[in-house]
């Protein structure tokens, strides 16, 4: 039989004084304790933490809160799209990730880097070495005197690592026929097409051989057969080269172009599609996309507006715990508002 236990929303089932066994309660905390000290740290395996982020901005005296506690882990070697609506915290995010712009509160790291202790050499250094960028305008990413095979050339020119320029030379060529532009390295952006510039703008990010690159909205200028052929050198980088890669952009279609993909909403991870490939019972392989809500650290999950309109769900819910699910019903007391407001 099932056990159920219906209880509203945030109301733990039987809440009240809950006293512990007298004779193991000492034992039992210490124990409690050690196992708390010995726990590995939120997302110590995440190549990227974000755990509770915050950021608050203030504009004519008006307080913003673009990162409401955003909790994120990216795993080593993925490739990822991070989407939401305008104003839902992606540009901020990416910035803060970027070593750009620091939290107000939380933490973060990439690759080890803590984004809020670091001073200025370490930011430097970590904008230089550990993460690449690809941005939207393209005049941002080229420099417009210098060739294709010399824009790849400049980032390690740059980082002070001293290597030979033959070697330098050789890294940007296999750079530019990794994305499919040897022929292209001696010509100036103004001779390339739109997306001839991206692909080169990511062997640029690639220069250093970064842990992370970071791009934002890199197909937001061009046409959807393009934007195609961006996203495939993305997955060339990821595949070839094992570069984690965060791409944010406003495009919903790109949930089919990556594995994984999250929804910001209110400065919060919301929801996840993720795309596997599963085997049926024939041996046929198919790519599967499922939708999932995140859930954070203190259990808090967002509701996709679209369930919460279609049941008219405003301040709480009931949930019902069954062996291997939790069941939300609308709360039928809840009165309607009236039209008048009284
Ligand atoms: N420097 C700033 N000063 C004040 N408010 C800011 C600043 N930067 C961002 N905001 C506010 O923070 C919120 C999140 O902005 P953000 O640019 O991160 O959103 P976004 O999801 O990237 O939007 P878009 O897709 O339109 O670029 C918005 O309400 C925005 O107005």
């Amino acid at each position: 039989m099932t056990q159920t236990t219906r209880t509203s929303a945030g109301t733990a089932p039987g809440a009240g004084p809950r006293t512990l066994p007298a004779a193991a309660s000492l034992a039992e905390l210490e124990r409690q304790a050690a196992a708390r000290e010995t726990r590995p740290a939120f997302g110590h395996d995440a190549l990227i933490v974000c755990d509770q982020v915050v950021r608050i901005f203030t504009a004519d005296g008006v307080e913003v809160q673009a990162l409401q506690g955003l909790d994120l882990l990216v795993a080593e070697g993925e490739l990822l799209a991070l989407v939401g609506a305008s104003g839902s915290g992606k540009s901020t995010l990416l910035n803060i990730l970027a070593g750009l712009d620091v939290p107000s509160a939380g933490q973060a790291r990439v690759a080890g880097a803590n984004l809020l202790t670091m001073d200025a050499r370490e930011r430097l250094r970590y904008r230089r070495e550990t993460v690449g960028f690809v941005w939207q305008q393209t005049a941002r990413n080229l420099l417009p005197y210098l060739t294709a095979l010399q824009n790849v050339m400049l980032p390690m020119q740059l980082s002070g690592a001293r290597t030979r320029r033959r070697i330098r030379v050789e890294r940007a060529e296999a750079l530019l026929e990794l994305m499919g532009l040897s022929d292209c390295r001696d010509r100036r952006p103004t001779a390339l097409s739109g997306g001839q510039q991206q692909r080169v703008a990511i062997a640029v990010a690639l220069a250093n051989d970064p842990s992370v690159i970071l791009a934002d909205e890199p197909t937001g200028e061009l046409d959807s057969a393009t934007a195609e052929q961006i996203f495939a050198a993305f997955r060339t980088a990821n595949e070839h080269l094992g570069t984690t890669i965060v791409i944010v952009t406003h495009d919903q279609t790109v949930a089919s172009e990556v594995r994984r993909t999250v929804a910001i909403r209110d400065g919060r991870t919301a929801t996840e599609v993720l795309r596997r490939t599963e085997v049926d019972e024939h041996g046929r392989e198919s790519v599967v996309a499922r939708e999932y809500s995140v859930v954070d650290r203190s259990g808090r999950l967002q509701l996709p507006t679209s369930y919460t309109e279609a049941l008219s769900i405003r301040h709480r819910v009931l949930l019902e715990l069954e062996q291997d699910h939790i069941g939300v019903w609308p709360d039928a007391a809840e009165e309607p508002p009236s039209p008048t407001g009284t």
